[in-house]
């Protein structure tokens, strides 16, 4: 006999903590399932545990810029202390939310989900039957269908290493990349990152230019290839890309990741998918089942970014219980590199503005004089601002140097809230602060 619930969400990640704790407002009957501790990717595998260990990476490289101005002595990173402090945020947060489910009445389930049919889904031999769902099950890292792949690790293993190996590969030259090797080769590894073409193709060519210093000081060898093969001798790995062959301790899956649908039958619950990912309505709703939604890195729809996952999570709770129509915006979505320095952009590239036949002028340049690098002894410090002729509205924000995490905030708020860039200029930001930086990098 199924369990009958209102809502059910399978994941237990951003996308759906949200959607799964306004339903509980709303007074309706929901479970969540995960088959992993829950907390989801964002609080127990990428945002949230990197950007622990990234802290460390910040203090020993605010240490070598100010080494000899100031400040002396020596400073190392300890992996395994770090790892601790991480675990110190993250070992707590599954007993935490499932504390705070169990407060809201919400009913719990462990155990991989699969659905059984248009209205039920099982988990082991429990049945549970629902008048929504939520598919909220993320992303999983792409099969890169090459001989050796499972001898390459993940970046949840990644972030679990209770050891920094000595010599580290990364296969693909993106997000992941480029934030594990800043800190892996800060903390005293050998690393090289294989990217066929570009790296970090996500992010402006020119600011991406103005970072790679950092790279070369850290003794990162980037090789333009494409990975076809990983072999292991003794525990010696070597990778292949062509003629190239570069060997390793590690080896790291950084290639791109797809939404985790393949094991959920969806078949059973017809839920109906187009090219690998499910196909859903503007309103995120499966275009076969009514019933049933997505969110998140799963429904792929916005950027695999976390406000995304959230955002779509209170889009469709909207739709389901007020049935408002609401789509998602994802208009002024920033994101950000977590490298020493950071990197970061928001809305349009100069070539998507280009191809799109906007009208804009590009304000752009890169100033290690300025203060706000002179004061941390930084040398990366640019910014490619874009901003349309006659409105003064920004299309694109592209930075780099310290705190361009958080100063791409204030162009995304701009973009999101239809702010221009007079106004952003006639705004009086603290002082000395990268925010008071942004009217002198609109010209
Ligand atoms: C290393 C790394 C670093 C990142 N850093 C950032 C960052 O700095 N900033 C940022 O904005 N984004 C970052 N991201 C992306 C961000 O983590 C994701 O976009 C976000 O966490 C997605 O949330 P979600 O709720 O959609 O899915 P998830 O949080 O991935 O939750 C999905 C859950 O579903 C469970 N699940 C899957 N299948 C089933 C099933 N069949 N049955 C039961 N449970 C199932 C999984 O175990 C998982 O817990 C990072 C990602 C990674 C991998
Ligand atoms: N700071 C953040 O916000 C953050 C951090 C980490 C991850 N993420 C999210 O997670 C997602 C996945 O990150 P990612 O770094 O795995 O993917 P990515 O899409 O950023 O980069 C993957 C890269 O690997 C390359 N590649 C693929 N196969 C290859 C091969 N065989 N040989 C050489 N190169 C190859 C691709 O060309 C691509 O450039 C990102 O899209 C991002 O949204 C975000």
């Amino acid at each position: 006999m199924a369990e009958a619930f209102d809502f059910v969400a399978i994941g237990s990640g951003t996308a759906a903590q949200v959607a799964v704790h306004q339903m509980a407002n709303a007074g309706k009957r929901c479970a969540v399932i995960d088959y992993r501790p829950y907390g989801g990717t964002c609080a127990l595998r990428g945002c949230d545990p990197k950007k622990m260990m990234v802290s460390g990476e910040e203090a020993l490289a605010a240490y070598r810029r100010m080494k000899g101005k100031g400040i002396k002595g020596s400073v190392s990173i300890d992996w395994a202390d770090l790892q601790a402090f991480k675990r110190s945020f993250t070992d707590p947060v599954p007993e935490k939310q499932e504390a705070r489910y169990e407060r809201k009445g919400v009913a719990t389930f462990h155990g991989a989900a699969r659905f059984a049919g248009p209205d039920r889904i099982v988990i082991g031999d429990r049945e549970l039957s629902f008048s929504h769902a939520l598919i909220a099950t993320g992303a999983e890292p792409r099969p890169l269908g090459i001989e050796g792949e499972e001898l390459l690790i993940h970046s949840d293993a990644f972030l679990e290493l209770k050891t920094l190996p000595d010599r580290i590969v990364f296969v693909g030259g993106g997000y992941i990349a480029a934030e594990f090797a800043h800190l892996a080769a800060r903390a005293g590894a050998k690393v090289t990152i294989f990217q066929r073409g570009r790296i970090l193709k996500a992010f402006d060519p020119d600011t991406v230019d103005w970072l790679m210093p950092s790279f070369d000081d850290l003794g990162i060898e980037i090789v333009d290839a494409e990975v076809d093969r990983v072999t292991k001798k003794g525990s010696v790995l070597t990778v292949h890309a062509g003629d190239r062959r570069i060997e390793g301790s590690l080896v790291v899956h950084a290639a791109g990741r797809i939404p985790a649908i393949g094991s959920l039958d969806l078949e059973a619950g017809d839920v109906a998918c187009d090219a690998g990912r499910l196909a859903l309505t503007a309103q995120l709703r499966s275009q076969s089942n009514p019933k049933v939604f997505a969110a998140g890195d799963a429904a792929a729809n916005g950027p695999p970014l976390t406000p995304v996952s959230s955002n779509d999570a209170k889009v469709v709770v909207e739709n389901i219980l007020d049935d408002t129509g609401r789509t998602p915006n994802y208009r002024g979505v920033p994101s950000a590199l977590f490298t020493e320095p950071p990197a970061a952009r928001v809305g349009m590239l100069e070539s998507e503005a280009r191809e799109a036949g906007l009208d804009f002028t590009v304000h752009a340049g890169s100033h290690p004089g300025w203060f706000s690098a002179r004061r941390l002894n930084e040398e990366i410090y640019g910014h490619k601002l874009l901003v349309e002729n006659g409105t003064g509205r920004i299309l694109g924000a592209h930075l780099v140097g310290p705190d361009a995490d958080e100063l791409v905030n204030i162009f995304g708020l701009a973009m999101r809230h239809g702010l221009n860039a007079d106004d952003i200029k006639s705004t009086m930001f603290a002082y000395p602060t990268a925010a008071s930086d942004a009217g002198y990098m609109l010209g």
